[in-house]
């Protein structure tokens, strides 16, 4: 049983949900708007958070940067509709657990919910690495990934690990731990994106009683509980300067000291970063430093998005997140239709592995057959590009029309080119993927 705090506008759904989870003996309390959600934070802790993302006063990320000053921070899930995928993937990076697209399902739900629970007792101090099925892929690229893993595992040496959201760096970092001497001890993920200023330098070193308000006994930090193995930090980049500072000093002199302590503490542990972000960029702009990023940076892997991956991996992919969720929902499903495949090899994967994860759980938990067909996909993966045609005005005879009717042509052209990949496509159009998704959406494309 769990406290969750439920942030959602919708009243009728939030009696729904409410019902829901207190029937699965979770209590829930609900609030309607940022400012009650945020409020509500202040006053109480809860074990885990439920946020829409669209709200009245503003939107669920609001809420989970507030939960992110609470000591420890809560794990969120936001709910969001399928065309904000984009900002469930943003979500992500500033530290929600997941995200699951609208209309809920309840049952998803409860898998997302549960794990989310799981992890968080995972993430406790001491814990070892979970045992998880990763899965190598087979296409080059793929390849070329898990050689790095290898070759850098028995080392000691500290790795970047650079992608883009979901594409696996967390699974990555736990391989090389897997892989290296490191394996028995423990393996502790840390989401940088999710800690405050505040909270960051003693969730990492610890502190001792009285350090500041609220720090009521001594709390040893996550380098102490990694002893011997091996710490994660998921996105550094937000790392505060001050933090980074000392994390410096503890990989350059080994020693790190509690927050409001004096007695320096030693420390052995091998620490694996990941960013979304070009770090050397942030370098440049003066928010992450130099020395801290050549430390970090002994060994660098970029690991692939899933249109990088190739279409062998997608099916390799898919096939094990369809039985891995047929399994958890005891489904009797043995895979899904040529159709669906197809309309998965057009589509660009924003939030990669994780967000084909959650397709096809989804996908598993509708189908009712032994297949799970087209009617089991969200519905905005289905639509076809000459489907919005149809929906146009007629094309009219003034220059700007026509410039805007060939403009449109092209770029459906070159998205046929490129079998819907939208960065390769951005590239051959020599324009940024912002700007192709905006003038997709200006002319009703959206595949
Ligand atoms: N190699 C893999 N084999 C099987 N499943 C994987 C693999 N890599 C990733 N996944 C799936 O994708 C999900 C997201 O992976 P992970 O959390 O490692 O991504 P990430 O790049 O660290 O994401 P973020 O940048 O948002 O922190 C995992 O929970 C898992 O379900």
């Amino acid at each position: 049983m769990a406290t969750i705090l439920l942030v959602e506008d919708d009243t009728t759904f939030s009696q729904l949900l409410e019902g829901f989870l207190k029937k699965h003996d979770h209590h829930v309390e609900v609030k309607n708007t940022v400012k009650q959600g945020i409020s509500a934070l202040e006053k109480n802790t809860y074990e885990l958070l439920l946020l829409d993302y669209r709200l009245p006063d503003g939107n669920g990320l609001e809420v989970l940067k507030a939960a992110r000053e609470k000591d420890p921070p809560p794990p969120a899930i936001i709910m969001t509709s399928f065309n904000d995928v984009r900002t469930a993937v943003k979500a992500i990076r500033m530290g929600a657990f997941d995200y699951i697209t609208k209309p809920v399902n309840p049952e998803e739900l409860l898998l997302v919910l549960n794990e989310a629970l799981r992890k968080k007792e995972q993430r406790e101090p001491t814990g070892r690495a979970a045992s998880f099925d990763f899965i190598r892929g087979k296409g080059a690229v793929s390849n070329k990934l898990y050689e790095y893993l290898e070759l850098v595992a028995p080392t000691d040496i500290a790795v970047i690990l650079q992608g883009e959201s979901g594409t696996g760096k967390e699974y990555a970092a736990r391989t090389i731990h897997m892989l290296s001497k490191r394996a028995g001890k423990p393996f502790i993920a840390i989401d940088c994106g999710a800690l405050s200023k505040e909270l960051a330098s003693s969730e990492l070193f610890g502190h001792v009683k009285g350090a500041f308000t609220g720090a009521l006994q001594d709390k040893k930090g996550q380098f102490e509980a990694a002893s011997g193995g091996t710490l994660f930090l998921d996105e550094v980049g937000n790392l505060s300067y001050e933090v980074q500072v000392k994390l410096l000093r503890a990989l350059q002199e080994k020693i790190i000291q509690p927050v409001g302590g004096n007695t320096p503490v030693r420390t052995d542990v091998r620490i694996i970063a990941a960013t979304n972000d070009d770090l050397l960029q942030n370098v440049e702009k003066g928010t992450f430093r130099e020395d801290l990023y050549h430390r970090l940076n002994e060994f660098k892997i970029d690991v692939p998005s899933l249109r990088e991956r190739g279409g062998s991996d997608l099916t390799l992919f898919s096939n094990h997140f369809t039985a891995q969720a047929a399994a958890e929902l005891g489904k009797e499903i043995k895979g899904l239709s040529e159709e669906v495949r197809e309309i998965f090899s057009h589509y660009d994967w924003p939030g990669n592995l994780r967000e084909l994860r959650n397709v096809t759980r989804r996908m598993v938990l509708l189908a009712s057959g032994e297949i799970a067909g087209r009617e089991t996909l969200p519905e905005e993966m289905t639509i076809q590009p000459d489907q919005h045609q149809s929906h146009l005005p007629p094309v009219g005879t003034d220059l700007k029309s026509l410039k805007e009717a060939n403009e449109k042509e092209h770029i459906l052209k070159v998205l046929e080119e490129t079998r819907y990949n939208k960065s390769l496509a951005a590239k051959m159009l020599n324009i940024d993927r912002t700007t192709l998704y905006n003038k997709m959406a200006k002319y009703g494309i959206s595949l």
